[in-house]
């Protein structure tokens, strides 16, 4: 503030390096970036945090995250999801409608944003399902959910994929009037009856039912020619394969309008996880061969896949500790996507910080819509930000991350970068890589 008042709601950071280039002081202050310099001095009543030797992005953006509430509080809630979103880095996530009820009126979406600001950690996005129940037979509300308080932009039957090629065909067309984009679970169901893991070898050897990939990407190839027909936007949900990758390519290279996600359990584990029968590693599409995920890292480096989204999926214990075929398809995501991004993507070379902050933060805003989330470090932009630690280290413990699952198929693992703090247009929801007491605005 220039009048000389105390600011309590400023924040100085010192010290850090937005994109990983050259250490500046940012200085927050009334929800945005109100200064940044080589040296800032403090104002009255600031806050100051220490920022020497971590790395400044834009808050995290997840576009695909399954918040489990209303329905299935026992697994997640808006509040515990917000909460490991914000720890995780984020400042926004979109709450997939895969709840019980399904998210596919205006009521529903409506509910959750309100959950998602009543807990106040993270933007909370509500997606709305494409057909009524995701039940995959008649188009649901779309402009309902889009004209309310929610205003939703992405619609998805994510868990199922909208198999029908006229319904997914009238999607394309009713979502281009806002703008709006279909977000595609591809996994042609005929070819994935009772399916299990990834189909291969390893299928065969375990005697569980295969899941090939041509049944993602028979899918992808059909959605890009429709989007291609009615000049509208589809996006493809966690990609799995290397020939996905090259159907996503082809469709790019000809004009369509096209982007898709990967999953940063897609870019470190492969099917050889299902040898012990632990149903942790069992997700929908199924962890698939080294070749899959090599091609996977590559085409998030060179853009062909735009996005790193979590997929968190968290499920209660008894859905996940028992046998594999009766077991829920999902892992949790959101506290250690950015660690595994940096293990797979950054130490490797094939991405530097610019990047992640283009695969994690803007793109999937742009994707989504989200004018606020996604913006650069600059002078008078909103200020949602994470502060990270690349050189620190951590190891995955279920039990102590903030969801109210624990199905983590990192479990045990060593993996690098942590989140020191994240800012909530200029507040704080993270300080010391812990929750910060959350004051009613
Ligand atoms: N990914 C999963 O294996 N499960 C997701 C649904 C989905 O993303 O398809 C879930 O809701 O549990
Ligand atoms: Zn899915
Ligand atoms: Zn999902």
């Amino acid at each position: 503030m220039t009048d000389g008042t105390s600011d309590e709601t400023a924040v100085l950071i010192t010290g850090t390096r937005p994109y990983g280039g050259d250490p500046v002081d940012v200085l927050l202050s009334d929800g945005r970036i109100a200064a940044i310099a080589a040296v800032l001095a403090r104002p009255d009543g600031a806050r100051v945090i220490d920022g020497a030797g971590t790395v400044l992005l834009p808050g995290l953006v997840d576009l695909h995250t399954h918040l489990r509430e209303p329905g299935r509080e026992d697994a997640e809630t808006v509040a515990s999801g917000s909460a490991a979103a914000a720890l995780g880095g984020y400042t926004a996530v979109f709450a997939m409608p895969n709840t019980e009820p399904v998210a596919d009126t205006a009521g529903v979406v409506e509910q959750v944003r309100r959950l998602g600001e009543e807990a106040g950690l993270v933007d909370v996005q509500p997606i709305g399902a494409v057909t009524v129940g995701r039940k995959g037979a008649k188009l649901a509300e779309l402009s309902a959910m889009a004209n309310s308080a929610a205003r939703v932009r992405v619609f998805s039957d994510d868990g199922d994929c909208v198999s029908d090629p006229l319904l997914m065909r009238r999607a394309l067309e009713y979502v281009k009037a806002f703008d709006g984009v279909i977000a595609q679970h591809a996994q042609e169901p005929r070819l994935t009856e009772g399916a299990q893991m990834h189909e291969g070898e390893l299928s065969a050897r375990l005697g569980l039912t295969g899941w090939p990939a041509v049944a993602e990407e028979a899918i992808i190839a059909r959605d890009c020619l429709l989007a291609d027909h009615v000049g509208s936007r589809v996006h493809v949900c966690h990609l799995s394969t290397a020939g996905s990758v090259d159907v996503v390519a082809a469709a790019k290279a000809r004009g369509t309008r096209v982007t898709a996600e990967v999953t940063p359990h897609h870019l470190v584990l492969t099917d050889e996880r299902a040898v012990g029968y632990d149903p942790v590693f069992k997700v929908n599409p199924p962890l698939r061969t080294d070749v899959d995920v090599q091609r996977l890292r590559a085409a998030l480096a060179d853009g062909t896949i735009d996005i790193v989204a979590t997929d968190h999926a968290p499920h209660a214990v008894q859905d996940k500790e028992c046998e594999w075929d009766q077991a829920k398809p999902g892992m949790l995501g959101l506290q250690t996507a950015l660690s595994v991004v940096v293990d797979t993507m950054v130490r490797p070379g094939l991405l530097d910080w610019r990047g992640v902050a283009r695969v994690m933060s803007e793109n999937p805003a742009a994707i989504g819509g989200l004018a606020d989330h996604g913006r650069p470090i600059a002078v008078g932009e909103p200020a949602n930000l994470t502060l990270v630690d690349p050189d620190a280290t951590w190891t995955v413990r279920g039990a102590e991350l903030a969801s109210l699952s624990v199905n983590t198929p990192f479990e045990g693992m060593e993996l690098p970068g942590r989140v020191v703090a994240t800012f909530l247009r200029g507040r704080p929801t993270v300080l010391d890589g812990t929750l910060a007491a959350v004051q009613a605005v």
